[in-house]
């Protein structure tokens, strides 16, 4: 059941999670397949039917900064005009799947290869994952029930799996103009049609809505189970090591939560699992003394784990928003500007699930590796993954400008060097952790996405593009004027991971051993994206969903 009133849980379960997310409910859904009981904490509510969160076009309202937001800020950015920049994760069962983009991308074979590599289990490969892939994915028609042959290729997604997904479910001349692009520009723009399909990116969308971990893995009949709580609005502040723990491997299994301002405990007989997300979980463990100990000792917290690697590493992606004026009345402006227009939308989206709003902002993308990279520094997984990524949008920003018809392309660096860290800065739980992601501290960083930036002008040339485009919103032009104009537009595409990462079973680096038990303790795994080795060069929800439908597998075998 899902419940708001600690009076309904018990004392004790098989199993607590904490964090009702993306992966914690895959871990949920699958554990309580057996006859394991399942304690879900989660500090959110239950928002899966309001509009802003089902309706795909409405992404922008559900984060950042509203209710189903954790309203995260990062430090000031020192490379980025010292900019806080807005840090959504989200704050409701589904977690970030219930207010991200929807982007399905898988990763490329060359970046789970590596994940292998750098954890030492074969079991984190490609061709060892590919039936967690089947697992986890549903795909269905787009909403416009066209017919897709020849804009996906069936054979390699799932067709029964749990998390429902789908070609945009609306096309427009904007969309056969981008693809045109393709046939005018090959060497730089060459059409791709797998795995994401010619005429667009798979998005986790069915039947015109979002599909995330609470609609897909807590659908009612999963919710229902007999051996499945999951508790609402229930914040964890901490994890305690049981009372008859020792002090050489300390054993965890009592969760510490508040609820209706009130303090309660809860116990996992087996073992606890951390899927609060790369910001929370490292913050969590910090607040039970699982850390750096001298940094913990600076904070007042008696450090339980001396685990040096505990919030370091945190790695994301960045882009840059670029926008240009187009002469054309049929972009999304025609409808975020025009109250009546957008009624109108959402009654079609209520009455029959079509229309432009069942789709999330961007119908296409594109990846692109940059040219001429010297191997011995090349950062991705390989020479078929990408270095960057352009996110081609038929609009400008929303809200949009007082006039004015725009396309836009945002650019992003998907293989970034820099590193940063989330750190507490005080002992209670309660305070917001101090998130780094120290954007841009690289060399590498500043150029690679300043030639993110020039590939989506180069993008515009294209000759179908001529009479279209009317003007660039912004004039810069020398490196000087463009790396300027990055650091007043960067933003974070919002998948921080590696806070908590694992890394091979004898290593001192990492937090984790490749089967997701927390290094130096018994009783604790973690399983979000925290524990991703690196950050794959693709949108990271399905690495998380694939992470807990194995991390699933690894908890079950061993019971
Ligand atoms: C705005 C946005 C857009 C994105 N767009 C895309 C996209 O288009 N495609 C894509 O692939 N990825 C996208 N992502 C990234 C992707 O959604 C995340 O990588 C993924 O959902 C993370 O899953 P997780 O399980 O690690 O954490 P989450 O899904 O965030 O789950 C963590 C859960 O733990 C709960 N929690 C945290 N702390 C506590 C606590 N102390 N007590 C109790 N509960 C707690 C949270 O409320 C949340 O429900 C986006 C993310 C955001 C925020």
């Amino acid at each position: 059941k899902i419940t708001a009133s600690v009076g309904e849980i018990n004392q004790t379960y098989d199993f607590v999670v904490v964090g009702g997310g993306t992966a914690g409910l895959v871990i949920a859904n699958r554990l309580t397949e057996e006859d394991f009981t399942v304690l879900v904490l989660e500090a959110g509510g239950d928002h899966s039917e309001d509009m802003n969160i089902t309706i795909p076009f409405f992404v922008t309202n559900a984060a950042p900064f509203t209710e189903y937001d954790w309203n995260y800020t990062t430090v000031p950015q020192n490379n980025l005009e010292n900019r806080q920049l807005a840090y959504p994760r989200g704050f409701l069962l589904g977690g970030s799947s219930s207010i991200n983009s929807m982007a399905y991308t898988r990763a490329s074979k060359e970046d789970w290869d590596l994940f292998a590599k750098e954890t030492g289990d074969g079991g984190w490969s490609w061709d060892a994952m590919q039936k967690y892939i089947f697992r986890n994915e549903k795909l269905t028609p787009p909403a416009d029930h066209r017919n897709t042959a020849g804009e996906i290729n069936p054979a390699i997604h799932g067709h029964h799996g749990l998390n429902k997904d789908s070609l945009p479910g609306f096309i427009d001349s904007f969309d056969r103009m981008v693809i045109q692009v393709s046939n005018e520009l090959p060497e730089t723009f060459p059409y791709n049609s797998d795995p994401n399909g010619p005429v667009g990116l798979v998005g986790t969308v069915s039947n015109g809505s979002r599909s995330s971990s609470a609609t897909s893995y807590l659908a009612p009949q999963f919710a229902s189970r007999r051996n499945l709580d999951v508790l609402i609005g229930a914040r964890v502040t901490r994890i305690l090591p049981s009372p008859n723990s020792t002090a050489k491997r300390p054993n965890f299994s009592v969760v510490e939560f508040l609820q209706d301002g009130m303090n309660w405990t809860t116990t996992a007989s087996k073992e606890i699992i951390l899927s609060a997300g790369s910001i929370n979980t490292p913050a969590i463990l910090l607040h039970s003394g699982i850390g750096d100990a001298s940094e913990l000792l600076a904070m007042n917290i008696t450090p339980i784990v001396n685990a040096s690697s505990v919030g370091k590493n945190l790695t994301d992606h960045l882009f840059v928003s670029n926008t240009w004026l187009v002469n054309s009345t049929e972009t999304f402006e025609r409808f975020t500007r025009n109250a009546t227009k957008l009624a109108e939308l959402v009654e079609e989206w209520n009455n029959s699930r079509t229309g432009p709003l069942v789709n999330h902002i961007s119908n296409q993308l594109a990846w692109l590796r940059l040219p001429d990279i010297d191997p011995a520094e090349d950062p991705s997984a390989g020479p078929n993954s990408p270095h960057l990524e352009l996110l081609i949008a038929n609009g400008g920003a929303i809200p949009p400008p007082p006039e004015g018809n725009f396309m836009r392309i945002s650019a992003a660096l998907v293989t970034p060097t820099s590193r940063g860290a989330v750190t507490i800065n005080s002992s209670n739980p309660l305070d917001p952790p101090l998130i780094n992601p120290n954007f841009l501290d690289t060399e590498f960083d500043k150029s690679a996405i300043r030639s993110a930036v020039l590939t989506a002008r180069k993008f515009t040339t294209a000759p179908v593009f001529s009479d279209y485009i009317i003007s660039s919103t912004t004039n810069s032009t020398t490196d000087a004027e463009i790396d300027a104009y990055i650091q007043s537009m960067a933003e974070s595409v919002d998948h921080p991971v590696s806070t908590a990462k694992m890394s091979p079973v004898d290593a001192e680096y990492g937090v984790v051993d490749p089967d997701l038990k927390v290094k130096g303790v018994t009783g604790l795994r973690i399983i979000d994206a925290s524990v991703l080795p690196h950050i794959p060069a693709a949108h990271t929800q399905v690495s998380v969903y694939l992470f807990a439908e194995r991390g699933s597998d690894l908890i079950k075998k061993s019971w």
